[in-house]
């Protein structure tokens, strides 16, 4: 049994901000262990600049904020890397080095992360493509897969360091429905597995579809469907 039961994500009346301009304010929300949440709101919103807060890409100028044991108040430069390391990030663009096989963009994420050993490194590798259903991918360049696969590449990679969250930015805005709605699929396989989501997304079907608790950017707050009605359906 499990005892550790903190949440994986905890956020007290934060500010989010780029550079001087306050994007979000009195940001409250913490997320739990095998959680699936959405992250909605108009384009401008500030959905993306939540998630760069929330992997240290932006500053947290303004409240408070714990991620996977970090402390964001306090975290150093040098500590970033350790940071990103119990996480796992995927963007739209799908951010594969064009000119590298799967595998080796693969590998160059595993040894930036400090795995040394050549056996096991190739041993995770093939697990987490078989996670993603490619597992006879390793030897292709990226132009030989198709958008779909391309990100389900960049899944297995975050998938690497056994993160106990995937922070996701529009996943399936680049492809189309069907395949979108694969990919989708995937992330559901992921979190029955135990890893927490949150999944920046403009996808009304997928909103539709799934009723996983909603968290929306909206005139400067977040607003979080455990504790406010949320309407998906209007323009957001
Ligand atoms: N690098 C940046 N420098 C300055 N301002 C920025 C920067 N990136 C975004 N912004 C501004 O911050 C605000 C929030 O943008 P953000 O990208 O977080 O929104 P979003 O909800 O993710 O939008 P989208 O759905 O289009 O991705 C916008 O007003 C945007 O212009």
């Amino acid at each position: 049994m499990d005892f550790n039961s903190d949440p994986i994500i905890k956020v007290k009346d934060a500010g989010i901000f780029q550079g001087l301009d306050a994007i979000l304010h009195d940001v409250n929300f913490s997320i739990d262990k095998n959680e699936f949440v959405f992250l909605i709101g108009r384009t401008g919103s500030g959905k993306s600049s939540l998630l760069k807060t929330l992997y240290a890409d932006l500053p947290l100028k303004m409240g408070e904020a714990e991620i996977v044991g970090f402390n964001l108040n306090k975290i150093k430069n040098k500590e970033v890397p350790f940071l990103r390391r119990k996480l796992g990030i995927v963007f739209q663009d799908f951010q594969l080095f064009p000119d590298r096989s799967v595998a080796e963009n693969i590998f160059f994420v595993m040894k930036a992360t400090g795995w040394k050993d050549k056996t096991k490194m190739k041993n995770r590798m093939a697990e987490v493509l078989m996670q993603v259903n490619l597992g006879d991918a390793a030897t292709k360049m990226p132009h030989q897969l198709s958008g779909g696969e391309q990100q389900r590449v960049v899944i297995a990679r975050a998938l690497i360091n056994e993160p106990a969250i995937l922070l996701a930015d529009e996943p399936t805005g680049n492809l189309d429905p069907d395949v979108a709605d694969g990919v989708f699929k995937l992330f559901q396989d992921i979190n029955q597995q135990g890893t927490a989501i949150l999944m920046a997304t403009h996808n009304h079907d997928l909103l539709r579809k799934y009723p996983y608790r909603v968290l929306k950017c909206e005139k400067g707050l977040l607003l979080d469907s455990k504790t406010a009605d949320i309407s998906i359906n209007t323009s957001y």
